[in-house]
């Protein structure tokens, strides 16, 4: 799922994003649609689909982790919710568990997040366990507030809950059963892709994975790189969000199905071969590595649009071709052709 975090995937059109990316979902967040253009102007339009026209689904994240990752040291928890400072003009708010529901409601998202604490790693047991328990807490709110209100714009919204429980196997599964309970249309995994080893995250991703119901999607949140994405993927996750492919094209890195590039690395300065004519959609065959990489060394807004484009069609590529490969059964032997050449640095 693409991340669109003010309202758009940074650099691409929505026409690109959906003919050439072939994009489904795309992300929102609350804390800066809330903030910025704001809701006036959100509910105005008509919602988010209307204001930028994308009329596929949209999640949007409940701003939990931004507020934790992004706002101001003003930020204050406790039982009622989050108090924070906006990183724009240092205001204050409060988000609670029932305010959040309303803000994605007025969002108009498809797919609405509970609000959680994002447990920081490292913690100590306890401190998990209390973040943990408290994010059990705000979901009962969560659900009580959504299934009392109605959706704004004619389209139906649905909640997914979110699995805490930090490194600790016990406080997640405790979490899962409980995620899992609550009976939702899809479930999420929190608080991994936050710095915790690799290893760690699989497998804390395997323990919930095997409790949450199989037959509802699994969304593992702000997960990762290409091999990050298989591995879960065999491990039971059905949906993926990263900023990876959108803030790693801006840089020049540039991921293909012969392995990564960086692109302002001189050794691409006259190699006038396409991006990656292994990739299908447009850029990636269009263009070449030498002008790419005279767009990203230059700053040209196009080697942004050109990269992430590039990026986000891989990302699409990867995972649909994951999806082929379970179907056909080969996706063992698939997976692990793919990852000699993930890591690969051509
Ligand atoms: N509501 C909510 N709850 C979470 O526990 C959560 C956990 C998350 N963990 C990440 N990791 C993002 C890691 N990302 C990797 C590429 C560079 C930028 C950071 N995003 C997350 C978003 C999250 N959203």
């Amino acid at each position: 799922m693409p991340v669109g975090t003010a309202g758009t995937v940074k650099a691409v059109h929505q026409r690109e994003l959906k003919e050439d990316v072939k994009a489904q979902i795309i992300l929102g967040n609350t804390y800066h649609l809330y903030l910025r253009p704001g809701l006036d102007i959100l509910e105005k339009a008509g919602g988010l689909h209307a204001f930028n026209g994308w009329d596929r689904p949209i999640l949007t994240d409940s701003g939990g982790y931004q507020v934790y990752s992004l706002a101001g040291t003003g930020r204050k928890i406790n039982e009622e919710g989050v108090v924070f400072k906006s990183h724009i003009d240092g205001s204050v708010h409060t988000f609670t568990p029932e305010n959040v529901m309303d803000i994605q409601r007025a969002i108009g998202a498809d797919i609405i997040m509970a609000f959680d604490e994002c447990t920081p790693y490292p913690c100590d047991f306890t401190y998990a366990r209390k973040s943990m328990e408290m994010t059990h807490r705000w979901l009962t709110r969560c659900c009580n507030r959504f299934d009392s209100t109605e959706a704004k714009y004619g389209h139906g919204q649905t909640l997914f809950p979110i699995v805490q429980g930090s490194v600790y196997k016990d406080l997640r599964k405790q979490s899962a059963e409980f995620i899992a309970s609550a009976g939702r249309e899809g479930n999420a995994i929190g608080g991994l892709s936050v710095g915790e080893p690799a290893e760690i995250m699989y497998e804390l991703t395997e323990v919930v994975c095997d409790i949450l119901p199989k037959d509802k999607p699994r969304y593992l949140m702000g997960v990762g790189t290409p091999a990050n994405i298989l591995e879960c993927i065999s491990l039971g996750v059905d949906m993926f969000d990263c900023v990876m492919p959108t803030r790693n094209a801006r840089n020049g890195m540039i991921f293909t199905t012969e392995g990564i590039i960086n692109i302002r690395n001189e050794k691409w300065k006259d190699d006038m071969s396409p991006i990656d004519s292994g990739l299908g959609g447009h850029v990636s065959t269009f263009y070449s590595k030498a002008y790419l990489r005279h767009l990203v060394k230059s700053g040209e807004m196009l080697g942004a649009q050109i990269a992430s484009i590039h990026n986000l069609t891989f990302y699409l590529w990867l995972v649909n071709s994951a999806r082929e490969k379970i179907i056909d059964g080969s996706f063992a032997s698939w997976k692990r052709e793919m990852e000699k050449k993930l890591n690969q640095r051509l």
